[in-house]
């Protein structure tokens, strides 16, 4: 049987499954057979980036599956080297003709790049987009607080959604509960933790053998209780569907601790430190 996925409300109304499919590397035609496989199995949140160069791949899954675009909710994301705002747009228009959609559900600002401080420009083609209709909602990815707070300072309009690195090893909480008190939502990249060395974790061991379980699916029922939303990328049909079958059971307080307790300050993947990274 297909797993039903849960959904969260953002503040402006639109609502988005607790599981997405990541698709970081699913490119071309073996790419698009396994976003297909996903929204097979019940998979309704995609989530591209103009930097992935697969939205092309998402539009050519969504073809090819039976189920209709208005049952899907698809992210895309404006890169760093177009936050100037005529760049910006003409950036969310060849999203669109990429994937040969006529509007993104999700449209996020990939990195806020503070060095070259142009966020701000690029917030307000997302606004106007929105307005124009080629977006539906709007939000962003590895803001921090400083970012935020002067989104909605200089435009009015707070993002429906962060996008940041969270996982047990960067449990986010600080930022996580910044977000709770403004009514953003936090989604999570890489929520495995590119499934690396934590699948060896005694810990995440333990907790998965006591509920028959696997470490990928303690790992995601964990960011459930947390309230945010995971985007686990997977090209296997088989880990696809182990990764949205966790609504079967639950972890109590002292298991949830002792996975946020795993985390340490330099717990981040890559480094990426939204404070200094700035992407392309
Ligand atoms: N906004 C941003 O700055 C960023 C956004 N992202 C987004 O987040 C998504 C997810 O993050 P990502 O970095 O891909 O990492 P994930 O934490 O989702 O891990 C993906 C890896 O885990 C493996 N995997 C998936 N499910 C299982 C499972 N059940 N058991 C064992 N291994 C598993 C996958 O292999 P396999 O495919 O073989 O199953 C792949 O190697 C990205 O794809 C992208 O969409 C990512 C980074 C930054
Ligand atoms: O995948 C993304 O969305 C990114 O922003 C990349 O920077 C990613 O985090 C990465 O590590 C690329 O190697």
């Amino acid at each position: 049987m297909k797993p039903s996925i849960p959904e969260i409300t953002l503040h402006d109304g639109m609502t988005l499954p607790v599981i997405g499919l990541g698709t970081y590397n699913l490119n071309g035609n073996e790419g698009a057979n396994a976003i297909v496989n996903a929204i097979d199995i019940g998979y309704r949140l995609i989530d591209t980036a103009y930097n992935y160069e697969n939205e092309g791949t998402v539009g050519e899954a969504i073809r090819r599956t039976s189920i209709p675009r208005h049952a899907l909710k698809i992210t895309s994301k404006l890169p760093g080297r177009y936050h100037s705002y005529n760049k910006a747009v003409t950036t969310i228009q060849e999203s669109l003709y990429r994937a040969n959609l006529d509007y993104y559900d999700l449209y996020l600002i990939h990195w806020p790049n503070p060095k070259q401080d142009q966020y701000v420009e690029a917030w307000q083609a997302l606004i106007d987009a929105q307005k124009w209709g080629f977006i539906r909602s709007i939000g962003v990815c590895n803001f921090l607080p400083e970012h935020l707070e002067r989104l909605e300072t200089e435009t009015g309009v707070m993002p429906s959604i962060n996008q940041i690195e969270l996982h047990p090893f960067f449990n986010q909480e600080a930022q996580r509960s910044w977000h709770q008190e403004r009514q953003v939502v936090t989604e999570s990249w890489s929520p495995l933790a590119r499934a690396s060395e934590i699948l060896d974790n005694v810990v995440l061991q333990h907790i998965a053998q006591h509920h028959q379980k696997t470490i990928a699916q303690i790992i995601l029922r964990w960011h459930y209780q947390l309230g945010d939303i995971s985007i686990p990328k997977s090209a296997s049909p088989k880990r696809q569907l182990e990764n949205i079958s966790i609504f079967d059971f639950s972890l109590d307080e002292a298991e949830m601790k002792k996975i946020s307790d795993l985390s340490h300050s330099d717990g981040r993947l890559k480094n990426q430190d939204p404070a200094t990274y700035e992407e392309f």
